[in-house]
């Protein structure tokens, strides 16, 4: 078995599956393999009974894979899965994890979620997959939320990837609101922003699950504001429904990285090597 790709307790569990069910050990893990590393540790902080908020996105989908798995070998019982977007809604019943959602169950004791961005105080961006609102309405309810990311995603200053800040906006007059949005930013060398579209058909904008549209912006340099201020001049803006920054959410990050270790990283920066 490689070193590092499987913890003690993924190896017992290992040991009690098939080899169908195992983390692929490759030599040179891609990225996807260490999603799958990280998203398995993360899932062995699940106990039966609890109530768990199912993240979305290529990473996520390997923790509900494993929930799923351990539900059917009867390893994992009572639990109650919510939901962080229709498609890990379809994915989450299509593995036989059993779903509520926040009005029934207003408390959840574990959210798995995967991010975009991770910066050394655990501040994430999340939502280029576009399910921010309600991944931020479960994840806000958790009374643990842990982040699962392979090493790509840590960076120094959020918005330092070059990739999206996502912002959620009702489509009533959504270039009104995105003017207010540039203006709000207009001071910022190498700010610029842009409507989300669907893949394939630039014209149409990219709807969300609540049917809202996305306004994505971006930092050439990151975001070196302060990201609270930066979090609430924004949520004032009419016609904002919510932004992908995550400040202060996150309990814990399961980071997987290429050369095998596995690090959880909490909130007051105290690394756990896991494993590697
Ligand atoms: O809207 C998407 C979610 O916030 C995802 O959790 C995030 O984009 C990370 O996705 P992935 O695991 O596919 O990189």
């Amino acid at each position: 078995m490689q070193r590092g790709f499987c913890s003690t307790v993924i190896r017992r569990r290992c040991d009690q599956m098939p080899p169908a069910a195992d983390p692929p050990l490759t030599t040179t893990p891609t990225q996807d393999d260490l999603k799958r590393v990280a998203a398995y540790h993360a899932v062995d902080l699940v106990q039966s009974g609890m109530v768990l908020g199912l993240g979305t996105g290529s990473t996520a989908v390997h923790a509900l894979d494993r929930i799923g798995d351990l539900i059917r070998r009867g390893t994992l019982r009572d639990i109650v899965g919510i939901p962080t977007s229709t498609k890990t809604e379809a994915h989450a019943r299509a593995v036989g994890i059993p779903l509520s959602d926040l009005d029934v169950h207003p408390v959840v004791d574990l959210s798995i979620d995967g991010a975009d961005e991770v910066d050394p105080h655990l501040n994430l961006i999340k939502g280029r997959g576009g399910s921010l609102l309600r991944e931020k309405m479960i994840e806000g309810a958790s009374k643990r939320f842990v982040v699962i990311v392979d090493e790509t995603k840590m960076v120094n200053l959020l918005g330092g990837s070059g990739m999206a800040v996502p912002v959620e906006v009702i489509p009533f007059c959504s270039k009104f609101t995105m003017s207010n949005l540039r203006r709000l930013f207009s001071g910022i060398p190498g700010f610029h922003l842009r409507l989300r579209t669907t893949p394939g058909d630039e014209m149409t904008p990219a709807v969300t699950d609540n049917l809202n549209h996305v306004i994505d912006l971006f930092f050439e340099d990151g975001i070196t504001s302060d990201l609270d201020a930066v979090s609430d001049a924004i949520l004032k803006i009419v016609g904002v429904v919510e932004h992908g920054m995550f400040l202060g959410m996150a309990t814990s990050v399961i980071v997987a990285g290429k050369d095998g270790g596995v690090t959880e990283i909490n909130r007051m920066g105290v690394r756990r090597i896991i494993s590697g």
